[in-house]
């Protein structure tokens, strides 16, 4: 099915909301259910049924007067929009907590995503198989990219490591970093950088909670 937009046009407020109607509606769709209200939806999430419309109306989904949503309809719509109806693979760079956490995450592939190497500078790491990704040293790192498919990289190296690193990543072809560092990267402009700060939540979360006492 067309669906007649390109997803780096649509508002980022709307594209930041499709992840959580996704999980909604695939849920909705393993329990049987066909049909559901923007009403509904709203109110699981939190939002007015005017915006879950408008996020809808986005995407080229209109409902059914007075019925709603069909649920298949925007589960499909909406991993099209997302892309996750396909699984891409990424390589992951920096198997310490973090990565092996990450690496350990199975719901992953539900959203279009598959670790299919990784790889860490520390020599006792090579040769692992962690959750079914091997895990390579960083000697490997070129020779690995070129046999690869992978376009993006997940990186959690140490902070000190992380522009050397992404550097090699981007002279090594991939185009996208989900850089968990919170460093700070200096790359060519063609390279996509996503930042994925923890911190963040958390300022959000402790502002909330000191402006009730
Ligand atoms: N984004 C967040 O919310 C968040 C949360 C926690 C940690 N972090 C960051 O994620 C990163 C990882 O944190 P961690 O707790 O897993 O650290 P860690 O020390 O446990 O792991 C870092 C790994 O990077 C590897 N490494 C170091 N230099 C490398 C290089 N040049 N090439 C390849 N691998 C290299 C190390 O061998 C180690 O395995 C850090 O940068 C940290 O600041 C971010």
């Amino acid at each position: 099915m067309a669906y007649g937009y390109k997803i780096g046009s649509l508002p980022l407020t709307t594209v930041q909301r499709l992840p959580s109607y996704l999980r909604v509606v695939r849920e909705m769709r393993r329990l049987g259910r066909e049909v559901v209200s923007s009403a509904r939806l709203g109110e699981l999430l939190g939002l007015e049924a005017v915006q879950v419309r408008k996020d809808f109306g986005f995407i080229g989904i209109t409902g059914m007067p007075k019925m709603g949503y069909q649920v298949e309809e925007l589960v499909l719509a909406i991993e099209h929009c997302l892309n996750w109806n396909q699984v891409r693979d990424a390589v992951l760079v920096g198997v310490g907590h973090l990565g092996m956490a990450l690496l350990g995450y199975e719901g992953f592939r539900a959203h279009g995503l598959d670790i299919c190497a990784a790889f860490d500078i520390d020599p006792s790491l090579a040769g692992l198989v962690v959750n079914g990704t091997p895990v390579w040293h960083m000697d490997q790192l070129e020779s690995e990219l070129r046999r690869l498919d992978a376009r993006m990289a997940i990186l959690t190296v140490s902070p000190d490591a992380a522009q050397d690193v992404a550097l090699r990543l981007a002279r090594a072809g991939i185009e996208g970093i989900w850089n968990f560092t919170g460093c700070p990267l200096d790359l060519p402009p063609d390279v996509i950088v996503q930042d994925q700060d923890i911190a963040i939540g958390l300022a959000v979360l402790s502002a909330k909670l000191s402006s009730r006492t």
